[in-house]
């Protein structure tokens, strides 16, 4: 402890001291610029500021909006995912949809800080635009992403790779799917799609799978392998095959083949590229069209066995018609090979009314990979289709039920007549009531054709029988009728002698 009266003669003595400190400082300093170079000073100078500062414990990554000229693939997966994380503190958010867009899409704006979480790691990112600096350049747009230093690792390894995968799905949610067709004439496409090949709409075809009226099973089915081809590109790899698969849809008119194309594009949000046979005029002309469609997309082809007379497929091979179009093998050298060299995740889809009609080399195994029957209605898809057009609901009846389900299952009628049906009023019961006159009114009908379909047989067998007893007759062979012989002579009428063969062969 120092007294008061001491102070004055303390400070003083502190003072001269700190005074002749200061001199000489100034005076090494001055002697130290004389002697060393600038470069050594500056060096020093920093070496010594970067051992005096206090280290930083945070780390900034700057994510530019391009890398060179193409652009920065982390900044728009960044931009995509931070959509999802505007939380209610944002104060400043851009608003934008263009024509082709279905929602808003919002991003936070300029100077906007947004914190998200990560696996207990606090992450901070900062959106930055800078003005063009002239007329001529244009603006410069970065994250800044501010985290924990000793979290880098994660962040590189983890955080980064996780916001990519996040902000593909985001993109695919929120992907509209398209209908390419040839020379669409009210293509939304700018410049049109595939270098001007193919023009597109949205596809604005309501059809899910939850929507369709089909065995459960197979919807079931179908689902699983439309997601076991897309989960499976290292598969296809490994394997060697291309990354495609093709289905076969077959079944009478009505039942549902387009539709469910329709749901798998919706399902994979993959766009549909339709290609109409009819307009192709050559091979090179198929492979120029298939090569301008893009990858994530299906392929196709409606009534396979109407587009083009397939059966001539040799004949034109030969180059015997001159004019000839274009080919079966073509087409499916197509398939097999050249698309399978330039394309992932293709699914290809033919459909047709007559499975049987079709070209054996297009249902050899392994070039459809999946046959799917669209078949006719069936109760349980009743029921589907009077939940969704009538919003009866699993588990619950209507009186008229049971009398429909019997007539359903028992008649050959497509979802697309059933649905017709449901459609005529807003009223369950009216709308029942209508299916059900339906029904009765089809079932008449077919038994009719039913018995037509019989006498058309026994005539087609009657004239059977008659080459048969005429070949009999001819060579004097003899008939038997219930183990007993019967006379065939000579000169007995063909009508009398079928007659008794008849009896023979239905006794
Ligand atoms: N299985 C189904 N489930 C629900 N609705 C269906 C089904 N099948 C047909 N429909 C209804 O009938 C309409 C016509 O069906 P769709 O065009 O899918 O039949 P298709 O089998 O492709 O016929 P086509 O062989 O004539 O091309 C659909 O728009 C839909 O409303
Ligand atoms: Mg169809």
């Amino acid at each position: 402890m120092f007294s008061l009266k001491e102070m004055p003669s303390t400070a003083s003595t502190l003072f001269s001291a700190y005074a002749s400190f200061a001199a000489s400082m100034m005076m090494i300093r001055s002697m130290a610029n004389e002697v060393i170079p600038p470069e050594l000073r500056s060096y020093l100078n920093s070496t010594f500021h970067y051992l005096f500062t206090p280290l930083s414990s945070t780390l900034t990554l700057v994510i530019d909006e391009y890398c060179g000229m193409a652009r920065n693939q982390v900044f728009d997966s960044a931009e995509m995912y931070l959509r999802t994380k505007i939380s209610p503190t944002t104060d400043r958010l851009r608003v934008s949809k263009s024509s082709r867009q279905k929602n808003f899409a919002v991003a936070i704006e300029n100077g906007e800080e947004v914190v998200d979480r990560f696996d207990n790691v606090q992450l901070k990112w900062y959106y930055v635009c800078k003005e063009p600096k002239n007329a001529y350049a244009i603006e410069k747009r970065c994250f800044e992403l501010t985290f924990n230093k000793k979290f880098k690792d994660k962040v590189f390894e983890s955080y980064l790779p996780y916001i990519l995968v996040r902000a593909n799905s985001i993109k695919q949610e929120e992907k509209v799917v398209k209908l390419y067709n040839r020379e669409c004439p009210f293509s939304d496409e700018e410049g049109g799609g595939g270098g001007g090949m193919w023009g597109s709409i949205n596809l604005e075809h309501p059809a899910t799978f939850e929507t369709l009226a089909m065995d459960p099973e197979l919807k079931k089915s179908i689902i699983s392998d439309l997601d076991r081809f897309v989960r499976r590109k290292e598969f296809y790899k490994r394997v060697g095959r291309a990354w495609k698969r093709g289905y076969l849809l077959y079944g009478p008119p009505g039942t549902g083949k387009s539709s469910l194309i329709a749901a798998m594009a919706n399902y994979l949000k993959f766009d549909i590229y339709d290609l109409e046979l009819t307009s192709i005029y050559c091979n090179s002309d198929l492979r120029r069209i298939l090569l301008s469609t893009t990858n994530r997309s299906i392929l196709v082809i409606e009534d396979i066995d109407c587009s083009v007379e397939m059966n001539n497929r040799q004949i034109q091979d030969q180059h015997e018609l001159p004019h000839s179009k274009f080919t079966l093998s073509g087409l499916l050298n197509f398939i097999d090979g050249l698309w399978s060299s330039c394309g992932d995740e293709r699914i290809i889809v033919f459909t047709t009314n007559q499975k049987d009609r079709l070209d054996p080399a297009l249902l050899r195994p392994g070039r459809m990979d999946v046959h799917i029957n669209m078949s006719y209605c069936t109760s349980r898809g009743f029921k589907l289709l009077a939940s969704n057009y009538l919003g009866i609901h699993h588990g619950k009846s209507h009186p008229l039920y049971g009398e429909i389900e019997g007539l359903i299952d028992s008649t050959k009628v497509t979802p697309a007549e059933v649905a017709e049906e449901l459609m005529k009023s807003e009223d369950a019961n009216v709308a029942l009531q209508e299916l059900a006159n339906f029904l009765k009114r089809k079932q008449v009908e077919s038994n009719e054709i039913k018995d037509e379909d019989q006498e058309a047989k026994r005539l087609k067998t009657d004239g059977n029988v008659k080459k048969i007893v005429r070949n009999k007759l001819k060579t004097g062979e003899r008939i038997f009728r219930n183990g007993r012989r019967r006379g065939v002579r000579g000169g007995r009428s063909l009508r009398s002698a079928t007659r008794s063969a008849q009896c023979i062969i239905f006794d």
